[in-house]
């Protein structure tokens, strides 16, 4: 039976104990359900030796602490699977190999580079395994300024290996070298090389996001180039602009927010800028616009919206032109188009085409197709065979030749 002397000892100032509940259940996550379990503990020592009437407040806020950290305390199983699922790729990821060196402190290339987009490979030869055939064997190839190349070839060729070694995307032992612009691409880390060179693989991926980051990841540029881009592959309308309720779920307020920021920021640097004479000037003219596009960035637009919502309703061939607005923007000198259009039908191949021959007619473009429509008109044709350049030359010249290309041509029931 409990003793008077015990239960005098238990006799708390209840407001003292009631506010120290309080902020333990206020503590997120795991603190605060160890706290409540230590209280728990010192719960059941205390109702071993009993309270006072004026203790059962302070029993009270236990409880309530108590429901307040359950769950999580019922969620723990969930939570270590997936911690531990973490560390299984955590592992995976920590035992790949590393690839080359992202920035090579020794080499670095000029942030212009590469200005005329010059591509020679010499006597290149890469094997994927050392107990495999050469995927690549003896290239010899020279490619000028602002060629337009076609590689073609039959499954397995090596023409996309050919590809992926301009952006050192192939791991195995190579030979012989890679210049562009007479820089040899293997001195250079991957972060001077990669974001140099333009690449429209055979799929296009979507993040998870708004279309604003799915155009434009690494956020470098504006919103005007974006819709410039989209304006010309065709795509604006699909984006088009939304007037969306705060809060809407399909639009990402960050980007909101950031382009706000941008516009403001924009702004302040148009006016810090200015003498005297320019400010009043942008007082009386130029204020209202800039005004004006602020608090149009203020407005959700159609790039906000997240392309996970918009994504369902768009073909691989919209996708692929998502692609091409990315290259649109970052204007490289190199251009690779890996299948680009095999997925696309005829007539988006063909709008692409045009597109890239219009945008880029000054740039090098290297375009692996099985659709040889696509690369008829290309200023050269490298046909591979087996890892090697079987044939070299002008698309015309190659059928008169009578050789692989013609070949290929015939195969594939198509006419020049
Ligand atoms: N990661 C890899 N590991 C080992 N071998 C590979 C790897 N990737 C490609 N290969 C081999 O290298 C050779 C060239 O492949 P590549 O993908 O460059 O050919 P391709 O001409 O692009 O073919 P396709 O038209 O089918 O895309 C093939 O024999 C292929 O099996």
């Amino acid at each position: 039976m409990r003793d008077e002397d015990e239960e005098a000892q238990l006799d708390i100032p209840i407001s003292v104990l009631s506010a120290f509940c309080r902020s333990i259940s206020a503590i997120p996550g795991h603190a605060g359900s160890m706290l409540t379990a230590g209280l728990l503990l010192l719960q059941a020592q205390v109702s071993r030796v009993g309270v006072s009437p004026a203790g059962l407040g302070v029993y009270r806020d236990l409880v309530e602490s108590l429901l307040r950290n359950t769950y999580i305390v019922a969620d723990l199983p969930n939570r270590i699977r997936k911690l531990s699922a973490g560390v299984d790729v955590y592992r995976q990821y920590a035992s790949v190999e590393p690839e080359a060196p992202y920035i090579a402190e020794g080499c670095r290339s000029e942030p212009s580079w590469p200005q005329a987009g010059r591509v020679e490979f010499r006597d290149f030869s890469l094997r994927y395994r050392a107990d495999l055939p050469p995927a690549l064997d003896g290239i010899n190839l020279s490619i000028k300024a602002g060629e337009k190349i076609g590689i073609v070839g039959r499954t397995g060729a090596g023409k996309s290996t050919l590809a992926k070694s301009l952006f050192r995307l192939v791991h195995g032992t190579t030979s012989g070298s890679v210049l562009i612009d007479g820089q040899d691409i293997s001195e250079l880390g991957v972060g001077d090389l990669r974001p140099r060179l333009g690449i429209i693989p055979q799929e296009s991926t979507m993040f998870d996001g708004s279309f604003r980051k799915n155009l434009d990841p690494l956020r470098e540029h504006t919103v005007e180039d974006m819709w410039a881009a989209l304006i010309k592959t065709g795509i604006a309308l699909e984006v088009a602009p939304v007037r969306a309720a705060p809060g809407d779920a399909s639009i990402d307020d960050d980007d909101v927010e950031d382009d706000y920021r941008r516009a403001v920021a924009e702004y302040e640097r148009r006016w810090s800028e200015s003498g005297w004479a320019m400010r009043l000037v942008q007082l009386m003219l130029v204020k209202q616009p800039i005004k004006k596009k602020v608090w149009r960035a203020m407005t959700p637009h159609g790039l906000h919206r997240t392309a996970q919502s918009a994504s369902h309703g768009f073909s691989s061939g919209q996708q692929q032109l998502f692609s091409l607005c990315r290259v649109l923007m970052r204007r490289r000198r190199v251009i690779v188009l890996d299948e680009a259009t095999a997925n696309v039908d005829l007539a988006t191949d063909r709008e692409m085409q045009r597109i890239i021959r219009s945008e880029f007619s000054d740039c090098t473009v290297l375009t692996i197709a099985h659709r040889l429509e696509t690369i008829m008109d290309c200023d050269r044709i490298v046909v591979m065979d087996r890892g090697r350049i079987a044939e070299v030359g002008r698309p015309q010249d190659l059928i008169n030749a009578g050789g692989h290309f013609a070949k290929l041509v015939r195969a594939n029931d198509f006419g020049s």
